[in-house]
């Protein structure tokens, strides 16, 4: 019996290559074979997996050097050939379909494109299909994107509206200290809201990942905070996917305590939205302090606001700082910037982001 019925499973550039960067045909057969058992037993399964640049990085020797743009998307246009074309192949061998699904964050940008995307993840799901989702890297614009695939498998976790998010690199965990030092050891569980881990986490990464440590931590805090259960785990030990979903006491891994709190699919949309804030609205203390009250839900009014900075339109997404300059939060607004700016400081209007359509920190 699974506990979760949806599950989201990212796996790093590390659990699927070899020391040597080689594609590790055993590591994904092992993948693909846990996965498959979770299929069958009626788990709807999203995989989130990198590896095209390390795949495509040991299959092709260019013939001068190449600057990192251009070099990154000749690796991953041949490596996510490669990479889902042994998908393919070994889902099949166990009767399972699987597609291929290939994202920027600009597919994250606006609810429209994001309902899209997530219309065609649903559909995929009903029909049994198992999506696989990696970022487009041949497309993608450096500025514009992903922190590293963790950071879009949280924004798929929280779009599909998984039960559990699991993460698999090459530690066990979330260290206290060194992951090489024996005196360390993995941090098992982690509390909503609980402690700052920047102190644990030092900037070391494995040879091929992007983001790091600190990065995986941010987003299983965030998606944990929504609702949904967080693992970290070592993809490179036999059974681990199984194990963390059977065995879940007895294996170890950090897990990331989903909070209780209720939250609206939209304003989980907003709530990753900030990297696409088309404008910054400053609200006065009284506005902050009614905002920040737990106790109760309070729209931002024109009233409470003092500047509006940056052009934008109804519908758009706009990042809310208070007197002190901190951010608060992101919201959906209600008027476009030039109706807004006529009515800041001013009463009895209709709020400029309704709580329902507002993401604080
Ligand atoms: N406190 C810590 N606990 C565990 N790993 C850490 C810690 N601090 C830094 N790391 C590094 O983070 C790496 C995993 O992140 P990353 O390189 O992004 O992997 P992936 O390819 O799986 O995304 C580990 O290999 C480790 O070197
Ligand atoms: N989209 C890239 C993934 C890069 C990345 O985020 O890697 P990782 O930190 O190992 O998950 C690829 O497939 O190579």
């Amino acid at each position: 019996m699974i506990k979760y019925k949806r599950i989201a499973v990212k796996v790093g550039s590390n659990v699927l290559t070899r020391p040597d960067g080689r594609l590790d045909v055993t590591r994904v057969s092992a993948i693909v074979d846990q996965i498959s058992v979770l299929h069958k037993a009626g788990a709807e399964i999203i995989l989130i997996s990198s590896g095209a640049v390390a795949s495509g990085r040991s299959e092709i020797k260019p013939h001068k050097k190449l600057d990192a743009v251009s070099a990154r998307q000749l690796f991953s246009a041949v490596g996510q050939a490669k990479l889902i074309n042994r998908y393919y192949e070994l889902f099949r061998e166990q009767g399972i379909a699987c597609g291929q699904i290939l994202t920027t964050k600009e597919n994250f940008g606006s609810r429209s494109l994001y309902l899209n995307q997530k219309n065609c993840i649903s559909v995929m799901l009903e029909n049994k299909v198992i999506p696989i989702v990696n970022e487009n890297d041949t497309t993608s614009i450096t500025e514009l994107m992903f922190t590293d695939n963790d950071e879009l498998s949280g924004l798929m976790a929280t779009m599909m509206d998984v039960d559990a998010l699991i993460i698999l690199s090459n530690v066990d965990g979330i260290y206290n200290g060194n992951p090489s030092d024996p005196a360390s050891h993995v941090i098992r569980q982690i509390l909503p809201g609980q402690q700052d881990m920047d102190d644990y986490i030092s900037d070391q990464k494995s040879t091929l990942g992007r983001g790091g440590m600190h990065t995986k931590c941010a987003i299983a805090q965030k998606v944990a905070a929504e609702g949904i259960a967080v693992m970290i785990a070592n993809g490179k030990k036999e059974n681990i996917l199984l194990d963390l979903l059977k065995k879940s006491e007895t294996t170890i891994c950090t897990l990331f305590v989903p909070s209780e709190k209720e939250i609206s699919s939209v304003k989980k949309w907003i709530a990753h939205s900030e990297d696409f804030a088309k404008g910054v609205v400053y609200v006065n203390a009284g506005a902050e302090e009614a905002l920040l009250d737990e106790s109760k839900a309070s729209s931002l009014l024109p009233v409470g606001i003092s500047r509006i900075e940056g052009e934008f339109e109804e519908g758009d997404i706009v990042k809310i700082i208070g007197e002190s300059g901190r951010t608060i939060g992101v919201g959906k607004v209600q008027y476009d910037s030039a109706s807004a700016r006529k009515l800041v400081g001013k009463k009895g209007h209709k709020p400029f982001i309704h709580y329902d359509y507002m993401s604080l920190d």
